[in-house]
Order: C-alpha cells, then sequence, then structure tokens
C-alpha cells in the first residue's frame, strides 16, 4: 500500500535521533512524557472525538464544546492532574472554549491587576470554578484604542459603590470570548469617573448573572454575537455583547493595584506604572506565541506526510510516479515553513523565560524591563501569528484539491487560527507600537543610555551602518555571525531611516502617521533578527543526540536564508548585501532543501502529534490516505440517503420540464 510503505521508508532514511528531536521541541524530557502521557488520555476518551465538528449545527456545536469542558474538569479533578497537566489537556482537547478566557485571562488579570486582598477573595472561587469568569475590555466601537473605551464607572460616594453604565450603542462590550452564554463574572474595562472627572481606562470586577439559575443580573443585558468565519473554528466560543443599565458593584470590586479610589473618592496612585493595567495582554501575546509553534507545526505536519505519501508526474522506471515532496518547488515552499515552525517554537521559549523575569521583577518593584517586554511580546505576537496564518493557508494549497476538504484538517485548522492575527492586538497596531519603541532607542542612542535586551545590538549604530558584508562564498552563509551582521545591519539602517524622515516632520505625530507603512517594515525587520538571534542562542546549548543539532542548524539557516530571500528588497536597498551575495544566499538555500529531505518525515514526527490531535486524514501517521479518504466521503450526511432530500420538489420538476421542452 502505497502511503503505509512511503512513510515507513521515509522513516528510515532519517540521519538524526528522532526521539532526542521530541525532547528539544517539547523543551525538556519532563514536559514530553507530560505532553505524550495527556495526548494519548485525550485520544482515548470518546467525549473528546471531533471528528463531526464541522457538520454540528452551532447549537450542537456549543452543547458538545459545554460537554467536553464539563468532562474536561472532571477528568481534571478525578486524575488531581497539576496545571501543567490540566494545561495539556486543553491543548490536546482542542477547542477554544470559555475555559481559555477564564484560565488564561480571568485570573491572570485578577491576579496583575487586584490587590493582596482582592486576589485572596477572588482567586479561591475562580481555582475552584464556583465562578466562571471573562475578559470584557473590547466595545462595538473601539478595539484596538482601549483608551477610546466608553463604558463608565462612576463613584457614589453616597453609597461606596460604582455605577457601571454603558452610555452609547458603541459602548456595548463586544467580542469578549465566553461571555455570551457561560461567564457568571467578568473584568469590565470602563471609565473611572469621579466627582465628574474622567480619570481613564480601569478594571473591574462585574458580575454578570445569577450563580443560581445563571439568568443575567437586573440591569444586565447579554448575548452571542452570532456565527464567525468557517464550520467548526472559533464557533465553539460565545464571543458575546453585553449592556450595562446603571449596574452597582461595590467599591472594592475595583481592581486597586494599579490606583485605588478611597472611600471619600480620593484617586491615590501607587507606585506601579499605570501600563499594568494592560498587563493581562503582555501575558496573552506571550502565549500566543507559543501557541503559533503549534498551529504551524501542525499544518506542516499534514502537508510534510501527505507530500511524501502523494505521486504525480515523472514515471521511474519501477513504474512509480515521483513524490510531489521530492518536487523542488514543494520543497521551496514547504521546508521554509517546517522551518519557522521550530523557530517560533524557540523564540516562544525565549519569550515565556523574559515574561518570567519581568513578572518576577515587577514583584519586586523593578518596572525598567517593561517596556521592552511590551515591544517584545507585541512585535513577536504580530509577526508569528501572521507567518503562522499565511503558512497553514499554504500548506493548504501544499496539498491540493485534498487539501480543501475539512477531512484534511487544514480549513478548520486556518479558520480558527486566522482570528490570532486581530485579536489580543492588530497585527498591525501591535508593529506600529514595536516601531514607536525603536524610534525611542534610537532617538536616545548617544545620550548615555545604553540600549538593552534586543534592542543591544544598536549601541553598535555606527558599525552597523557602515559594514559590509563579508560573503564571497555560498556556504559563507552557514556562519552565524554572516548572518546575525546581515539582519542586525538591516533591522539598524531600517530603523535609523524612518527616525530620520521622522526628524524632518515638525509634527511627530503627524510624521509618524505619513510615514507610517515604513515603521512597520523596520519593526519587522527588529523581529526577525529577534528570532533568528534566538535561534542560534539555541544552537549554542548542549544539544545530546545523533545528527539533531545538524538539523537544527539546517532549519536555522533555512529559516534566516528564506527570510532574507523574502526581504531582498530590505537588504539590497539599505546596502547591507550585495546582488551576488543574494543570489549566493540563494543557492545555498537550495542546497539547505535537499539536506533537509531525507529527514524531512523525522522532523515533522519530532512534534509527536497524535492522529486524534492533528485531525487529518491527509496527515495520518501510518500514511494511509486514499482508503481512509475514501471511507470518510461516505460518513457525509449527504450520503445517508442516495437520492437526496429535495429531489422531488427541486429536480425531478427541472428534469420533466427539460423532457417537455424536449418535445416541443
Ligand atoms: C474545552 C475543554 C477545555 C477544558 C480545560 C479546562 C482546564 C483548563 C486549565 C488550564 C487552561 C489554560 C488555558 C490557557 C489559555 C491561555 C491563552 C488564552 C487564549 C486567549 C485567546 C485570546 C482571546 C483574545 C482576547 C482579546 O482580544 S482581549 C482584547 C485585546 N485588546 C488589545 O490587544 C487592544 C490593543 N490595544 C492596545 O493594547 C493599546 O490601546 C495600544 C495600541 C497599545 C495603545 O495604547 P495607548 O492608547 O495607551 O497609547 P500609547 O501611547 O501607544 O501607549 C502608552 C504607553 O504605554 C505603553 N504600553 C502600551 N501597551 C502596553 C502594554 N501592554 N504593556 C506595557 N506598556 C504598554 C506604550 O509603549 C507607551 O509607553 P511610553 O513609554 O512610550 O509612553
Ligand atoms: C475571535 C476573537 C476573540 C476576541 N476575544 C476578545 C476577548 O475575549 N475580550 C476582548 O476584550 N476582546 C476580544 N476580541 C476583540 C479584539 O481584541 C479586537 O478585535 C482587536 O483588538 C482589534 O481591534 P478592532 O476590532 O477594534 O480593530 P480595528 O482597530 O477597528 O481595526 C480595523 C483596521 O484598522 C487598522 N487600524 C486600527 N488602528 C490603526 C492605527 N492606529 N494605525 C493604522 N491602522 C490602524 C487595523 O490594522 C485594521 O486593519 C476578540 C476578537 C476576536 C476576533
Amino acid at each position: 500500500m502505497a502511503g503505509f510503505d512511503d512513510l515507513a521508508s521515509e522513516r528510515s532514511k532519517a540521519q538524526f535521533d528522532v526521539e532526542e528531536m521530541k525532547v528539544i521541541w517539547a523543551g525538556s524530557r519532563h514536559t514530553l512524557e507530560v505532553s505524550d502521557r495527556i495526548s494519548r488520555l485525550v485520544a482515548n476518551d470518546p467525549v473528546f472525538r471531533k471528528d463531526t465538528r464541522t457538520m454540528l449545527s452551532r447549537k450542537d456545536l456549543f452543547k458538545n464544546t459545554l460537554r467536553k469542558a464539563a468532562h474536561a474538569w472532571k477528568r481534571i479533578i478525578e486524575l488531581r492532574l497539576s496545571e501543567e497537566e490540566a494545561a495539556e489537556l486543553r491543548f490536546y482537547v482542542d477547542e477554544p472554549a470559555f475555559m481559555d478566557l477564564h484560565w488564561g485571562m480571568f485570573i491572570p488579570t485578577i491576579k496583575g491587576q487586584g490587590t493582596e486582598e482582592q486576589q485572596q477573595k477572588w482567586l479561591p472561587l475562580a481555582y475552584k470554578m464556583k465562578i466562571i469568569g471573562c475578559y470584557a475590555q473590547t466595545e462595538l466601537g473601539h478595539g484596538s484604542n482601549v483608551q477610546g473605551l466608553e463604558t463608565t464607572a462612576t463613584f457614589d460616594p453616597q453609597t461606596d459603590e460604582f455605577i457601571i453604565h454603558s452610555p452609547t450603542l458603541t459602548s456595548s462590550k463586544w467580542w469578549p470570548g465566553g461571555l455570551g452564554k457561560v461567564s457568571t463574572h467578568a473584568v469590565v474595562y470602563g471609565r473611572l469617573i469621579i466627582d465628574s472627572k474622567d480619570y481613564g481606562v480601569n478594571g473591574f470586577i462585574v458580575q454578570l448573572r445569577s450563580l443560581d439559575d445563571h439568568l443575567p443580573l437586573p440591569g444586565i443585558t447579554i448575548g452571542d454575537i452570532g456565527m464567525k468565519f468557517g464550520s467548526g473554528a472559533y464557533n465553539t466560543m460565545d464571543n458575546g455583547v453585553l449592556r450595562f443599565d446603571h449596574v452597582r458593584i461595590p467599591r472594592d470590586q475595583m481592581l486597586m493595584r494599579v490606583s485605588q479610589v478611597t472611600r471619600e473618592g480620593k484617586l491615590v496612585q501607587s507606585n506601579v506604572p499605570w501600563q499594568l493595567v494592560y498587563g493581562t495582554m503582555v501575558y496573552v501575546r506571550q502565549k500566543i506565541v507559543s501557541d503559533a509553534s503549534c498551529a504551524l507545526s501542525r499544518a506542516v505536519c499534514i502537508a510534510t506526510r501527505y507530500s511524501a505519501v502523494r505521486r504525480q508526474f515523472g514515471l521511474q522506471s519501477n513504474g512509480i510516479e515521483t513524490q510531489v515532496i521530492d518536487y523542488k518547488t514543494q520543497q521551496s515552499r514547504l521546508f521554509p515553513l517546517l522551518a519557522s515552525a521550530y523557530a517560533f517554537r524557540f523564540v516562544g521559549e525565549w519569550l515565556k523565560w523574559l515574561y518570567m523575569d519581568v513578572n518576577q521583577r515587577l514583584q519586586a518593584s523593578d518596572f525598567s524591563t517593561l517596556p521592552e517586554a511590551h515591544a517584545c511580546t507585541a512585535g513577536l505576537k504580530s509577526l508569528t501569528t501572521s507567518a503562522t496564518a499565511d503558512g497553514i493557508e499554504e500548506c493548504r494549497k501544499l496539498c491540493g484539491g485534498h487539501g480543501y476538504l475539512c477531512s484534511s484538517g487544514l480549513p478548520e485548522l486556518f479558520a480558527v487560527y486566522i482570528p490570532a492575527c486581530t485579536y489580543e492586538g492588530d497585527n498591525i497596531v501591535l508593529l506600529l507600537q514595536v516601531a514607536r519603541f525603536l524610534i525611542k532607542t534610537v532617538s536616545q542612542l548617544g545620550s548615555g543610555k545604553e540600549p538593552v535586551g534586543t534592542t543591544v545590538y544598536m549601541g553598535r549604530v555606527e558599525q552597523l551602518m557602515q559594514c559590509h558584508c563579508a560573503v564571497q562564498k555560498a556556504e559563507d552563509w552557514l556562519k552565524p555571525s554572516v548572518i546575525l551582521e546581515a539582519f542586525e545591519a538591516r533591522s539598524m539602517r531600517m530603523s535609523v531611516a524612518s527616525a530620520q524622515n521622522l526628524a524632518k516632520f515638525d509634527n511627530q505625530e503627524e510624521g509618524f502617521l505619513e510615514l507610517s507603512a515604513d515603521l512597520v517594515q523596520a519593526a519587522v525587520a527588529h523581529c526577525q533578527l529577534i528570532v533568528v538571534s534566538k535561534f542560534i542562542e539555541k544552537l549554542q546549548q548542549d544539544i545530546p543526540g545523533k545528527g539533531v543539532k545538524g538539523q537544527l542548524e539546517a532549519l536555522c539557516n533555512i529559516y534566516a536564508l528564506f527570510i532574507l530571500h523574502k526581504h531582498l528588497g530590505d537588504f539590497l536597498s539599505t546596502g547591507c548585501i550585495t546582488p551576488k551575495q543574494a543570489s549566493l544566499a540563494n543557492a545555498q538555500l537550495r542546497s539547505l532543501y535537499s539536506q533537509v529531505r531525507p529527514n524531512a518525515i523525522a522532523l515533522v514526527d519530532a512534534f509527536n502529534y497524535t492522529d486524534h490531535y492533528l485531525s487529518s486524514v491527509l496527515g495520518r501517521y501510518d500514511g494511509n490516505v486514499y482508503p481512509k479518504l475514501y471511507e470518510e466521503a461516505w460518513k457525509d450526511p449527504l450520503n445517508d440517503s442516495v437520492v437526496p432530500d429535495g429531489y422531488q420538489e427541486y429536480i425531478q420538476p427541472i428534469l420533466k420540464q427539460q423532457l417537455r421542452n424536449a418535445r416541443l
């Protein structure tokens, strides 16, 4: 049988230790063990089946998600799973649900923005799921512009309460996940008003539904905002709408770590920066970067396995056609995505470390690294989600016609993933934040304030503005120092050029708007440099296992040279490399593809995904694609009857009509 033999033979060609690569991908032997165990637990539990998801009506889909969430929670308690194991379970259940916002945003917001007392009061309830919360920031009229939110929270000194109100239609909360049908509570972001004075946006814990009968509390109007893109996909989530009509909450339900309102109605600022009100977004953006590598690797795993099974043209002497993975065009589209998946994995790992470091510093009242953490999380969230969304669609095309079938798993993966380019900050809006950070850094060069963290390279501005790439032959592009210098010089020169152009404007804000398209490109260049440099740093660590390091080096070089090739205009126009060096990079890239080719299947096996998680006939571990595709088609509800419903009403009359006309 074609698929079985093809993948078995591919696996026998691998030139590295796949088991050790699994450890590298997972992050540690312990994480691999947990992930492997939990993925099998989910795969073997019939409640977590998802093969009919794209065919269910919204109501059935949603109810099924509730059933899965309840079952997941029951299993977490029965098996006494740790937080790490529970998070893995959520990952492998693979269905967006209210739990994500409860655990991923509601709880972190109380932890990050609540006082000690508030945490003591609310967190035990939330951890035991005696209350279910969501994150209600975005409104119908404003999402990106958080300072433009219109919901008001007016302090009433008579009763020691805040009055939460939606003054306009556009102030209706709109989009929060988990809000529409499930959450009992929300962190609501609104304008703090004391004595008619507006003190800007703050978070408030508001109960939305009765804990007895789940009905909305008085003054609260609430519902789901409707069907979203694709079948199945994000429609398992109850993204909601919420309006307040003068709803009263006690004063101590304002999250008061950043600023406090006293009984007398005085606003007291604490020593923490006000930007901490945006803190949950930093946390979630960091998580989204790690998730990007999961979504991309999943699509790449499907497309790679299928490319080894699928054969077209090029009949060989043994009568077999060519595996499509052997076409250079297929490799040049697929292997950069494989390399990107690994690159995003490692930059995600690093970002997790950066976030933990910032958090520890915040606890100790050191706020110095917050701007860099904001820029890195915003920029990398934008870069990795855009590349992943595009990459999933490319994987669908790499699978030809069969990639368009829901049973390939790719349409739903695409539909569920693409909002990541919008939620938690529109990707362009986030890159503009990075650009502001870069311009600020450039403007401070020479002022005695040394650039730190990921902008340290900017301290070498003079060298980077003048250096010439040393590449003379294709293999020179394999030197990490050569790659790094080219990426640093490109980013430096683009940021400096933007800053110089900006300086020509009398009004900096006007200049920023006018130059924003260039600024976004400078931000992309900086973020790509971070990804490349973190991959290179990873390779400097001890990497055990036969051939593992060699494969990772090849992937790192593919990622870097692919980005260089894609953004050649930047590298050439800033004079960082010459046209000749560009063509040498291309030649090197081709040779790297040949190096990866025999290892491609093993490199995707290293993700250790179960067939349940992949939910793709094309990506099956055993490669048994055609019989299963054939079998899958017959399961479609349309095939329940041989003659379709509607035949008599709609098909027969047409046929009869034609018959009459023919007789005339
Ligand atoms: C099914 C069964 C399952 C069962 C399982 C059960 C068990 C479960 C157990 C465990 C499960 C674990 C699950 C975990 C899952 C986790 C993942 C969660 C997934 C969530 C999915 C995502 C949902 C999406 C949610 C959202 O979208 S929320 C809304 C997001 N909104 C935005 O992002 C808005 C974007 N806009 C902004 O951020 C700001 O408006 C702006 C663009 C930054 C502009 O700000 P502003 O107007 O204030 O102006 P500026 O002048 O630009 O900025 C002022 C200064 O502030 C600095 N700044 C800005 N932002 C930040 C920041 N975030 N942090 C720090 N500093 C910031 C800026 O740099 C300026 O500084 P300055 O020095 O220059 O003044
Ligand atoms: C699936 C999903 C789940 C969500 N979950 C939640 C949730 O749980 N809680 C919550 O509070 N919110 C949630 N959101 C809302 C989400 O955070 C916002 O949609 C997001 O922040 C983008 O804001 P927006 O919709 O206002 O886009 P807009 O800002 O209106 O963007 C529209 C266009 O304008 C451009 N644009 C906007 N501002 C600028 C600028 N300054 N310069 C240049 N271009 C600009 C953008 O690039 C984009 O092309 C969710 C959204 C989705 C899609």
